[in-house]
């Protein structure tokens, strides 16, 4: 028992049922980490097993204890994300997928709000790499005016002209996180450049998305703009026609990051409680999982 005090923040509650025949036990599994604010009071845990484990490359001491009915912690199973300390999770994450990326770059496509730039800048700098929004790259490049005048003054197809040449630039240089533009996926020619680099797709839903983009307002977003109704409405609109047009270009992409899965798995009830860390860990996972599956990982490019 003394090595637990002390220890535990963490706790997980992985059997509801009466454990290893006793009446009145709970099975609980701690992740013991150095801090004093343990969840489970040692005097209700009746028998505990310690084992040492790796998970994701990080050693954890974990304690299968049985404590009685009343007492187990009410944590319920997944909430890794939200439990453990994000910031050495995704250090650590991205440990393991850097040398499996040799220098290629990840490309974050998704529609508009669906956090490419927020999640782009915190992968960026967890793996040592260059963050680039390519939205901003061709407001630079066609002499600093903003997305919105360049629709409203030269037209959409001017723009995706020149949202191509910024991806096909940008996939020439190793070492970056691209936040493409939500409408990249439309146009073939930038799924060849696109795919000199990784591809991860931010599946989020059209009302969490219309949500976030009503609270900062739609003057950014051309393609938004409607005469009439309130910020959400259209917004909503707007995605959920873009969202089905765009579906099948979507689902090209090398993996997907869906926000209602995790969510799910984490045993979270709202999407807005999953943070840009959390989600920037699930890229990491999910890329691992790809390129670990796809034998034809190459050095960049
Ligand atoms: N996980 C999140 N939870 C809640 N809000 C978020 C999350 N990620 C991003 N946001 C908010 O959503 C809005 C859009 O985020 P962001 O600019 O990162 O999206 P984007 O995909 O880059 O959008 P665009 O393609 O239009 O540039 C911002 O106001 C941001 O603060
Ligand atoms: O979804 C889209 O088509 C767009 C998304 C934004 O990132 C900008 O690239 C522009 O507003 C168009």
């Amino acid at each position: 028992m003394e090595a637990m005090r002390g220890g535990c923040s963490m706790s997980f509650q992985i059997s509801t049922s009466p454990g290893g025949g006793k009446p009145n036990t709970h099975n609980v599994l701690v992740l013991n980490k150095n801090c004093n604010n343990p969840l489970i009071n040692f005097k209700d845990i009746c028998h505990w097993k310690s084992n040492t484990v790796t998970i994701r490359k990080r050693k954890c001491n974990l304690i299968f204890a049985r404590c009685c009915e009343d007492k187990a912690p009410k944590l319920e199973s997944g909430k890794f994300y939200s439990c453990l300390d994000g910031s050495r999770l995704l250090k650590t994450n991205a440990q393991a997928v850097t040398s499996l990326l040799n220098g290629r770059c990840i490309f974050l496509v998704g529609m508009m709000g669906s956090g490419k730039s927020t999640v782009g800048k915190i992968l960026s700098e967890a793996l040592g790499y260059s963050f680039v929004d390519s939205d901003k790259y061709v407001e630079q490049a066609v002499g600093g005016r903003s997305v919105t005048q360049i629709f409203q003054q030269c037209g959409e197809s001017f723009f995706r002209e020149n949202e191509s040449e910024a991806l096909r630039k940008l996939s020439s240089v190793p070492q970056q996180v691209v936040a493409t533009g939500g409408g990249a996926v439309i146009r073939p020619i930038n799924w060849k450049y696109m795919k000199q680099g990784i591809t991860v797709l931010l599946s989020v839903p059209v009302d969490a998305l219309a949500r976030r983009i009503a609270a900062v307002g739609t003057d950014s977003r051309p393609l938004l703009h409607f005469d009439s109704g309130d910020p959400y409405t259209k917004a909503f609109m707007g995605l959920f026609t873009l969202a089905k047009k765009r579906s099948e270009a979507y689902a090209n992409v090398d993996a997907t990051v869906s926000l209602l899965d995790l969510a799910v798995n984490s045993g979270l009830e709202d999407i807005s409680d999953i943070t840009p860390t959390a989600i920037a860990i699930e890229v990491l996972v999910q890329i691992e999982k790809y390129l670990k599956g796809n034998s034809s990982s190459q050095m960049f490019p």
